[in-house]
């Protein structure tokens, strides 16, 4: 069985930063990842590991702009559809890999998850291949700063899910960020983040949050009126379909890592299939070993 993992979300995320700390856990724990560059705009120095398969050996976005006269948003379309009329290739490249996992780091177009064809046209692909596949939406801490762009953040994240139809995990990402209790933001802390006590509404997200009412002295107060129905309709929304809930990762700290990790075997049912080995015969060199 093969797994592999989508590392999606907004431009920022910290979808690399996780990338290279799955690898890094993965390596230390004695399991096999390899990382799949899909960004055909990465630039070369942005890897701490080597992608195994990089989408700019086929073809990047300075290529699209260069010999086709695309802008980058438009160059980046054009590459994702080179990528699925030349699936022999990615074919070719995942072939050699057995239990193994397939990290891929996604583009930060946000579109590429809510609009187009392109993501679940690929998992097809990888699923056709042999591969259990699920994603991880990164939304970084600092969304929680303004609860009408955490809001947003949670609306991306649910028309991802929708769009992609597999296991799916989203990550609160750089919470090292976001201040323990007992720091004030008044006091001029760490960019003025949330404190530890306010996090629980926002990993678990609580509708109510954008339901404040007019004048309660929070951020609603500089929100045009019109806009209570459109908010009240989201709550009803949020509240009708809980789908999106967070587990927040702070990579400062193994066991927050390790429980993001856990989180997406989990998701994949990762070891499920695996048959027991043959045990082998003792040879000299396994007795050397052990004297
Ligand atoms: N404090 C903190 N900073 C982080 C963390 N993860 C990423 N960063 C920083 O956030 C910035 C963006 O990180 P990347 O990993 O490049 O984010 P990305 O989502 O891959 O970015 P794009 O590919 O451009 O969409 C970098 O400056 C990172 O050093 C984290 O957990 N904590």
């Amino acid at each position: 069985m093969r797994y592999a993992v989508l590392v999606t979300g907004p431009a920022g995320a910290g979808k690399s930063t996780f990338c290279a700390s799955f690898m890094t856990h993965l390596l230390a724990s004695k399991r096999t990842g390899h990382l799949v560059n899909l960004d055909p705009a990465a630039a070369p120095d942005s890897f701490e590991y080597a992608p195994s398969i990089d989408i700019k050996d086929l073809i990047s976005v300075e290529d699209a702009m260069s010999e086709l006269g695309y802008g980058p948003n438009g160059g980046l379309v054009y590459c994702f559809e080179y990528l699925l009329q030349n699936m022999d290739w990615l074919e070719e490249e995942v072939g050699e890999f057995e239990d193994d996992y397939l990290i891929i780091d996604c583009p930060g177009q946000i579109e590429l998850y809510t609009h187009h064809p392109f993501l679940p046209t690929l998992v097809r692909n990888l699923q056709r291949l042999g591969m259990r596949t699920s994603a991880v939406y990164l939304l970084e801490s600092q969304f929680m700063e303004d609860k009408y762009k955490f809001f947003s953040g949670v609306l991306s994240a649910m028309s991802a899910m929708v769009n992609l139809e597999i296991p799916w995990v989203n990550v609160m990402s750089k919470m090292d960020l976001v201040l323990p209790n007992t720091e004030d933001p008044a006091a001029g802390g760490r960019n003025g983040l949330r404190t530890r006590r306010n996090i629980a509404r926002y990993l678990d997200p609580d509708p109510l949050l954008l339901a404040a009412p007019h004048g309660s002295g929070d951020e609603v107060n500089s929100v045009n009126p019109r806009f209570h129905a459109l908010n009240q309709a989201l709550v009803q929304l949020i509240e009708d379909h809980p789908l999106v809930t967070f587990l927040p990762l702070d990579l400062t700290n193994p066991n927050s890592i390790e429980n993001v990790l856990s989180h997406i075997d989990y998701s994949m049912q990762y070891g499920e299939d695996e048959e027991p080995k043959e045990p082998r015969d003792l040879d000299d060199g396994d007795f050397a070993e052990m004297e």
